[in-house]
């Protein structure tokens, strides 16, 4: 969709040694071990009883001297929303992407050992690990270690300190287009490589690590991708030093999107299809070759993924807000926000969830054809051209995962047309916002919700920013340029070309003040 511009005609992060986590009184004996590494020195765990960093060490050593010596906690691969009755199961050591039938799989953790502690008990050791600097719980994907990926040794994980992200309130834009008060973004495009793929990728290339020093055959790891996962997975890998392979759709995503895995020395493949394209080819070549499979097909990244649904409830101190709003394509993401929620709930954290929302591009909206056909039998789309293009994808893996999600949560799709979703970019950015243009998707979804009553005007709403704006800045270029066709772009605000004197600057000032509001 870029279109060049006249207008814009220029080239175009003293060591806090632990957190102190608040074990209630009838707790502290049942204390699990595997919690040992964020609390002080035990003489269970042979770790020194100082609490200071030693001069010679670095985080990681630092966790390494206070490791647990045993795990209460476990998770294992099952079939994705399989009967009570299913004995299928697999270590998360095995590498596997598919159930027997073909269907997908969920990572199942151990509820009955994490329900012998209590909600308040969860919430305080969540707590007591944010704005830390501990290994690994800086992060904020790891600091719900317990409920992520609860074997993996400290010493093994690739982290980034990603998550911790930003939950911004709204205010003007809420106030002034919406007729809201209470309206929230969470910024999860406020992360190391600028998409909230950070959350799941340190995760799985985590496990991949772990993988590599049990001797499995993992050479490399790869994706297809839109430009987000690609960017998160070679950065992941770069740092873990391991290599990387992407297959991205030729000219689909934006220059600053294909930059990242270059940079970071990924093996790139400029493929000339489409995502779906893409996505059917890596999965054919990582059936064949030693090549792990990073996309959220993969239910190891939706691991990391959740976490944003818990931080959103821990930055609200607890409470739930109304409903989330969630920008969809693979449809990994809207599940993972379930399942986070999901888990507070089961676990005691909380005593409901938010009805979530999925937001398509209307140019790539299989999930919403499906929810308009009462869930009748799903078909994939050819999905056309969208400034989304993140999202640009007409047969997502997760389809099973989404609906899922939005039935047990009484959730709703909406869908976004080029201009819809552009508009309420600009609107967004208006504001102080720099939004990328799938959170203009979700933005669309909660006008037209908000205009149609379903949300009301005090609802606390959750719009999910998945990107950074700054990775889509040629669309934002061409909008304010009025450069696209069929597009009033009502919102633009072009630069005004004015002439080197006092005299032609005075006019167009005076003009710019007399059409300014007065206080
Ligand atoms: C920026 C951005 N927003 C939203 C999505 C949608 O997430 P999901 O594929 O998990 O539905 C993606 C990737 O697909 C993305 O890169
Ligand atoms: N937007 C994604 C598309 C692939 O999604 P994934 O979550 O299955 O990896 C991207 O950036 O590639």
């Amino acid at each position: 969709m870029a279109a060049s511009s006249s207008l814009f005609n220029t080239s175009l992060s003293s060591f806090d040694p632990k957190p102190k986590p608040f074990y209630p009184n009838s707790l502290s004996k049942h204390r699990p071990s595997s919690l040992i590494t964020c609390t002080t020195s035990s003489s269970s765990n042979n770790a020194s009883p100082s609490k200071v960093r030693r001069s010679d060490e670095n985080i990681r050593d630092e966790a390494r001297r206070h490791r647990a010596i045993s795990n209460d906690f476990s998770a294992k691969y099952v079939p994705f929303n399989a009967g009570f009755d299913s004995s299928e199961s697999y270590s998360l050591d095995e590498i596997v992407y598919r159930s027997r039938s073909g269907g997908l799989l969920d990572v199942q953790h151990d509820m009955d050992a994490l329900k012998k502690f209590d909600g308040a008990y969860w919430r305080r050791l969540f707590d007591s690990r944010v704005g830390k600097t501990t290994w690994p719980y800086g992060s904020g994907v790891w600091s719900k270690k317990e409920w992520v990926l609860p074997e993996i040794d400290n010493d093994d994980i690739i982290s980034a300190f990603e998550g911790n992200s930003n939950l911004f309130w709204s205010e003007r834009f809420g106030k002034q287009f919406l007729g809201m008060n209470d309206l929230w973004v969470k910024h999860c495009g406020i992360s190391h490589t600028g998409s909230f793929k950070d959350l799941g990728m340190t995760v799985l290339v985590s496990q991949v690590n772990r993988l590599r020093k049990l001797k499995r055959p993992v050479v490399g790891v790869g994706c297809a991708s839109t430009g987000d996962t690609s960017a998160a997975l070679s950065a992941y890998c770069a740092s873990a030093g391991i290599p990387s392979i992407v297959f991205l759709p030729a000219n689909k995503i934006s220059m600053a999107q294909l930059v990242q895995p270059i940079a970071n020395g990924a093996f790139v493949l400029s493929i000339d299809t489409d995502f779906d394209g893409c996505m059917k080819l890596i999965r054919e070549i990582t059936a064949e070759l030693p090549i792990y499979l990073a996309n959220s097909l993969n239910s190891l990244r939706l691991e990391g993924q959740k976490t944003a649904a818990i931080e959103i409830l821990q930055q609200f101190d607890w409470q739930v807000p109304d409903w989330v709003i969630v920008p969809g394509g693979n449809l990994g993401n809207i599940y993972a926000f379930y399942k986070g929620f999901k888990m507070c709930q089961e676990l005691g954290l909380v005593d409901k969830i938010p009805r979530l929302v999925c937001a398509q591009a209307a140019n790539a909206n299989p999930l919403y054809l499906h929810y308009k056909s009462n869930w009748k039998d799903f078909k994939a789309v050819k999905a056309e051209s969208t400034f989304a293009s993140a999202i640009q994808i007409g047969d997502p893996v997760s389809i099973d995962r989404a609906v899922y999600a939005l039935q047990n949560c009484d959730g709703i799709v909406e869908e976004a047309t080029e201009e819809e979703l552009m508009d309420a970019m600009a609107q967004a950015d208006s504001t102080g916002m720099f939004i990328c243009p799938h959170t203009g998707v979700a933005l669309t979804a909660l006008f037209k919700l908000r205009k149609s009553g379903v949300i009301g005007p005090s609802d606390r709403t959750v719009v999910v920013s998945t990107a950074h704006g700054l990775k889509f800045t040629q669309s934002k270029i061409d909008y304010h340029s009025k450069d696209i066709p069929e597009m009033a772009c009502r919102f633009a605000n072009p630069p005004v070309e004015v002439k080197a004197n006092f005299g032609s600057v005075m006019d167009v000032l005076k003009d710019f003040l007399n059409k300014t509001p007065k206080l």
